[in-house]
């Protein structure tokens, strides 16, 4: 009798099902909006300028039988510099290590760039979901041809539309990553939500800051790196980290008339790193200049761009 409980139960364990799963578009697509959704909490940074994600994200979802693991990656697009060509290679490089991949594409006619992308896709075994992004942006009936023309480009195993942005379908798209799945082992203890350290998602939402209050060429050119985090005292974290820049110019831009600039950079990021380590901040933010650092692999590695 005993025996066959253990039986059962190993029988139970075998219906668990997990894997990795590939989020891949072009740049601005919604990749890190569909992520931050599915996993129900701020994961990636997200904004309206291309290009936003470097890295290789990694994060969980788990359930009562299932665990996803999902990897952001940076935008496909054509490299125009060294640092261009290392992300390319990186989003190419997940589809040999991943269980489902999911394409994602604007809900508009394949373009160029699009088909750039399932060229690549092409050479995945597993099977591809192609998602359909941002149906709030299309009137009812304009979806139909859209998705007829992508059935045309590549073999899916499901065409499945969303909204990242309200949320729409996006459970059901969530039921079919999993049925897709293989069975297999829980990666991750059941809170975890993403595998990296909490500098990075620190350097991660200044950045974010920086994005949203700059424009035109200093976006790009910016990297944080978090140098020091220090416990003062229970409830107080002291955190100093460097904005780089490629020039004085940019410099001057970052830090503002007076400085102002960089406070609000540092107040806005300061409140959600608060809400992250749930304490108390003391945010030092100081800016750089690197001359030149996206064309100069040694930067990057400095940077944290090549320990994917
Ligand atoms: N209307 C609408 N906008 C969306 C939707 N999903 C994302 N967006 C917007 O599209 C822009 C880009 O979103 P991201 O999630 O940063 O895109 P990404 O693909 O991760 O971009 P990269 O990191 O540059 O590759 C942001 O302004 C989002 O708010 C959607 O379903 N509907």
């Amino acid at each position: 009798m005993r025996l066959q409980e253990g039986f059962i139960f190993i029988m139970n364990e075998s219906d668990f099902k997990s894997g990795f799963v590939t989020i891949l578009g072009r740049t601005n697509v919604g990749k890190s909006t569909l992520m931050n959704r599915m996993v129900g909490q701020k994961v990636a940074i997200m904004s309206d300028k291309p290009q936003t994600t470097r890295h290789k994200i990694q994060s969980v979802l788990t359930g009562p039988d299932y665990q996803v693991v999902f990897i952001d990656t940076p935008g496909i697009h054509k490299p125009k510099h060294k640092l261009g060509e290392h992300l390319v290679g990186v989003a190419l490089n997940t589809l040999r290590e991943v269980d489902v991949v999911m394409l994602l594409v604007e809900a508009g006619m394949p373009g160029p760039g699009d088909r750039y992308i399932l060229q690549q896709v092409k050479k995945v075994t597993g099977p591809v979901l192609l998602v359909i992004n941002k149906i709030d942006l299309v009137k009812p009936g304009e979806l139909e041809p859209v998705k007829a023309a992508f059935s045309q480009l590549g073999d899916f195993a499901e065409i499945l539309p969303v909204s990242a942005l309200t949320g729409e379908n996006v459970d059901r798209l969530l039921e079919n990553i999993i049925k897709y799945l293989p069975p297999g082992p829980k990666y991750y203890p059941d809170d975890m939500v993403i595998d990296r350290p909490e500098r990075f998602i620190m350097s991660e939402l200044i950045r974010e800051k920086v994005l949203h209050l700059t424009s035109q060429e200093v976006p790009h050119s910016v990297a944080v790196v978090v140098e020091e985090v220090e416990n003062r005292s229970e409830n107080l974290v002291a955190v100093r980290a460097v904005i780089y820049t490629e020039r004085e110019s940019q410099k001057g831009i970052l830090i503002g008339k007076g400085g102002r600039m960089l406070k609000e950079v540092g107040k806005l990021a300061r409140e959600e790193i608060e809400a992250l380590l749930g304490s108390r901040i003391y945010l030092e933010l100081w800016v750089k200049v690197k001359k030149d650092w996206r064309n100069r692999e040694i930067y990057m590695k400095n940077f944290g761009f090549m320990d994917d």
